[in-house]
């Protein structure tokens, strides 16, 4: 063994953007794994969820932040908001996303915030297969990387994996100098509980099309072993109607049959073991404005 120690590089990136522009997708394709939750529907995210990319000398560790958006009427999106604008201050690289052609007031907020921050940040343009006009984006690409000093600007697609390799390359070229946060083969720092509550949670969402708001959530009451290696699982759906619960359950339980079946299987995929789920759904009322009801079930701003 040689005693030249190497130089390794590590930092964190946050990926920050509105509700919606595709930054779990980019995590994603980023990662070439699933580990953040996406959905047609803004606000999928509600932790700041943790990707971690090991490459020979570098370590790239990326904090998924919920969707910054100006509306911070429920307690839900005022906690939402804090925890994306605390992770922007407390990392290295900024990976700004915005939607293609689309700028609204919630992109300013968050330019708003990336330029308090003062670090380094990287512009993805994100869904470019979705301009149709694609005359528009040459002067609309001018326009928003003038608002600020971004290091890089990047057209791209989350979705196809256009221009997401040179970003990732821009990216691990912009890590300072430092020891490895993580283990190299660490991709999460998750539990295995709470990425089955996410997994849990996307299907709902993706089951129950725009009947379910995204108040819904999940908490996981039993994760066990058992001696075979099986993983027994329970997952309790919390809503805030009973409307809402008899929606999640379906036609004589039909909806949360295939909810449970699907999300077995992406389980099983992830944790690489056989699943046995078990799901109830249970009505809570009017938690989503009750911010110590909200602490309580863990969205609390770490
Ligand atoms: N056409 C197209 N659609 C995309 C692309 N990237 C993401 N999407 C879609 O945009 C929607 C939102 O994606 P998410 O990754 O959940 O967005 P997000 O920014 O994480 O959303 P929040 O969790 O609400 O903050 C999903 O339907 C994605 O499939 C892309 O490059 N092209």
């Amino acid at each position: 063994m040689s005693d030249t120690k190497k130089t390794s590089r590590s930092g964190y990136v946050a990926i920050v953007g509105r509700p919606n522009v595709g930054k779990s997708t980019l995590l994603n394709r980023l990662l070439k794994q699933k580990i953040s939750i996406t959905s047609k529907k803004p606000q999928t995210t509600r932790h700041r969820i943790l990707g971690i990319e090991t490459d020979n000398d570098t370590q790239v560790v990326y904090v998924d932040t919920p969707g910054l958006h100006v509306d911070e009427a429920r307690a839900i999106n005022r906690l939402m908001n804090r925890a994306a604008s605390s992770s922007i201050k407390e990392v290295d690289v900024n990976l700004f996303v915005v939607d293609g052609t689309l700028w609204n007031d919630d992109d300013e907020l968050a330019l708003k915030y990336i330029k308090q921050s003062n670090l380094p940040t990287i512009l993805f343009v994100n869904k470019i297969d979705n301009v149709k006009n694609k005359e528009i984006l040459l002067p609309h690409l001018q326009l928003i990387a003038s608002k600020h000093d971004f290091v890089e600007v990047i057209p791209g697609s989350a979705e196809k994996g256009d221009n997401v390799e040179l970003l990732k390359e821009k990216i691990f070229g912009l890590m300072p100098q430092g020891d490895f946060f993580f283990p190299e083969d660490y991709v999460t720092d998750r539990s295995q509980r709470f990425m089955a509550a996410e997994i849990l949670r996307e299907k709902i969402m993706r089951h129950s099309g725009n009947e379910i708001p995204y108040s819904v959530t999940v908490e996981i009451e039993k994760f066990e072993y058992d001696e075979k290696g099986t993983a027994h699982i329970h997952g309790l759906i919390l809503v805030e109607r009973k409307g809402q619960k008899a929606i999640v359950i379906g036609n004589k339980g039909e909806r949360l049959k295939v909810i449970g079946r699907d999300a077995r299987q992406d389980m099983e995929r992830l944790f690489d073991c056989k699943v046995f789920l078990q799901t109830w759904v249970k009505v809570k009322d009017g938690w989503a404005d009750d911010e110590r009801a909200l602490r309580s079930l863990g969205y609390d701003e770490q």
